[in-house]
């Protein structure tokens, strides 16, 4: 253990399979506090508003952002996503491990002010399947997965900037190796 949980910031491209990961993982540790973002991007089918995201309006994004209420935000893909500041410093005061499942803009914003974060990048087998598991989720139509895939190749060459990459093959591996990474196991 060591004396003081650190912020984690997961990010990689859409559809490796963060969510897949991360929900695989808090099943067995809920103890891992996950942010919930903010974002303008419209609610999938089953997205619940306080458990996913919180779905906020253009104008309500706008008030955040002017506020100072996030400790991050990007643009995506057409849509605005940012991180609530105040729970994630309540939780870190706490002493809690939290973890952030961001993009790979809002990595770099974590890395500038928060300088104890530790950056996990998580990559696809290959660009192959990365095509095949976004594509096979179903949730967004072709024009917006050509959007994610162009995101996509920006983030995999933005790998080296992490601290530390995860293939995700194996969501049960992965998961076990990112509870390793943030002391929790
Ligand atoms: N910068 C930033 N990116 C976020 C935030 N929340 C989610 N994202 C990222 O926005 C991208 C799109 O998320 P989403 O629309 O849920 O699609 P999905 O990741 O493909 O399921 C992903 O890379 C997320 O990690 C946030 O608060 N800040
Ligand atoms: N290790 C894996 N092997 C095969 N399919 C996976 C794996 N991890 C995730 N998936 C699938 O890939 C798709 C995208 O995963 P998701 O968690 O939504 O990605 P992200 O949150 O990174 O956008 C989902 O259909 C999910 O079931």
């Amino acid at each position: 253990m060591s004396e003081r949980p650190r912020l984690t910031v997961l990010s990689g491209p859409s559809g490796v399979g963060k969510s897949t990961v991360v929900a695989h993982m808090r099943k067995e540790h809920p103890e891992v506090w996950l942010s919930v973002s903010a974002t303008t991007r419209k609610p999938r089918p089953g997205e619940q508003h306080g458990v996913h995201y919180f779905f906020v309006t253009d104008e309500e994004m706008d008030k955040l952002i002017a506020n100072g209420e996030l400790l991050e935000w990007a643009e995506f893909a057409g849509n605005r996503y940012g991180t609530p500041r105040a729970a994630v410093l309540e939780r870190l005061e706490k002493g809690e491990p939290v973890l952030l499942e961001i993009d790979l803009q809002g990595a770099r914003q974590v890395r500038g002010s928060m300088s104890e974060a530790r950056l996990v990048f998580l990559a696809p087998p290959s660009w192959e399947e990365l095509v095949r598991r976004l594509t096979g989720r179903g949730t967004e139509p072709p024009e917006v997965i050509e959007r994610r895939l162009e995101a996509a190749r920006t983030e995999l060459a933005a790998e080296p900037e992490f601290d530390e990459t995860l293939v995700n093959t194996s969501v049960e591996d992965v998961a076990r190796e990112l509870l390793a990474l943030m002391d929790v196991v």
